[in-house]
């Protein structure tokens, strides 16, 4: 059998919701923070989870650390499911580097013990190997090693977060989630730490999932992107083809904020208003379609399902979208697509 290779990770209709209480004697209420999202994160690659503050990203990016259940579906490493894995088996797959640095990082342990940290509870017991590591590590992330024995409190935003990426690759991993790391950074470190990112990315071969609300940091670093709004992935492919032809209006408008105006390109078109609706009460159909300035009737009693976008768009590898714009291929066209083969 010549079976295609399981993708490095895998979300198949993986679902998260919370039940929040509700106001004194008033009913509990369930927030869907993630919805049906079937997404595969390739070895090798670094794949984005874009979208506005509140559309899941964080949830979507604790799960795919094993640090949240799904409500419903299964997320899958090497085509098995992670539930099934040991939890120190699994950490030393996948490791995180979170948002904020400084209270990532233990204030009382200096930096050689924080980046040993993952060795020692993974059962790397030989000191002298362990301190070569640390010290490769440390060199990795351009940290000098003379900060070896200081304090996160001695150290700047931009160093204490080379310190959690040392931290995370120590172990080896074989994909690293980065959520939103340089948006608790000051502007004048953000670039370096997203070359560093690219720079471990070429030399270790590392996966990295890398959750932004920035498509102007997406587009440089990313092959692939997911975009997500309210708890849902509405577009998703190689980053170069979304950026190129986005097909979403959702993306369209995300996309404006980025963009100088080019009148011929047609885009950015104007951008959406209003604020996301409210997770625990989701509008019906389509999600985004009170903020959407092309939606029509169906937009608003049916929520499009993701899938290949049809007709005389490009498709390219692995292109999905939700939108009734672009519907995916009916049955007939199926057949008229086998036929042609
Ligand atoms: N533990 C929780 N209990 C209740 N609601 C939660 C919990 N965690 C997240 N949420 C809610 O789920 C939704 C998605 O949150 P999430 O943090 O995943 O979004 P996000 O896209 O990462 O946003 P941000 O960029 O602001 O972090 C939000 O409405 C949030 O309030």
């Amino acid at each position: 059998m010549t079976g295609e290779a399981a993708p490095l990770l895998e979300l198949r209709h993986v679902g998260k919701s919370f039940r929040l209480r509700g106001a004194l004697f008033g009913p509990a209420r369930q927030l869907h923070a993630v919805r049906d999202v079937s997404l595969q994160i390739p070895r090798g690659s670094i794949t984005a989870i874009v979208g506005e503050s509140g559309c899941g990203k964080s949830t979507l990016a604790r799960m795919l650390l094993g640090l949240e259940t799904p409500s419903s579906g299964e997320i899958l490493i090497d085509g098995q499911p992670i539930g099934a894995l040991d939890r120190r088996a699994f950490a030393t797959r996948v490791q995180p580097v979170f948002q904020d640095p400084v209270s990532s990082l233990n204030p009382r342990k200096t930096v050689a013990q924080i980046v040993r940290f993952p060795l020692d509870a993974h059962g790397v017991k030989h000191p002298a190997w362990r301190a070569a590591r640390v010290r490769e590590v440390l060199e990795l992330v351009d940290l000098p090693q003379r900060l070896m024995h200081s304090y996160p409190s001695q150290l700047s935003g931009g160093q204490c977060q080379r310190v959690a990426i040392a931290r995370a690759l120590a172990i080896g991993p074989e994909a690293i989630i980065c959520d939103e790391p340089t948006s608790a950074l000051d502007v004048s470190v953000q670039a370096h730490i997203l070359n560093l990112i690219l720079d471990l990315w070429e030399r270790t071969g590392t996966a990295f999932v890398l959750i932004s609300h920035d498509m102007a940091v997406v587009e440089i670093m990313a092959q692939r992107i997911a975009v997500m709004y309210l708890g849902r992935v509405v577009e998703a492919g190689e980053t170069a083809q979304v950026m190129r032809d986005p097909l979403h209006p959702y993306t369209r408008a995300l996309l404006s904020s980025v963009m100088t105006p080019e009148p011929e390109a047609g885009l950015p078109e104007p951008a959406f208003s209003g604020m996301a609706p409210d997770p625990t009460d989701p509008p019906p159909g389509c999600a985004f379609h009170p903020r959407c300035p092309r939606a029509f009737e169906l937009c608003a009693v049916l929520e499009p399902v993701l899938g290949k976008p049809a007709g005389a768009v490009p498709e390219g590898k692995g292109r999905q979208l939700a939108c009734h714009l672009h519907p995916p291929p009916g049955p007939e066209a199926a057949q008229a697509d086998r036929g042609s083969r």
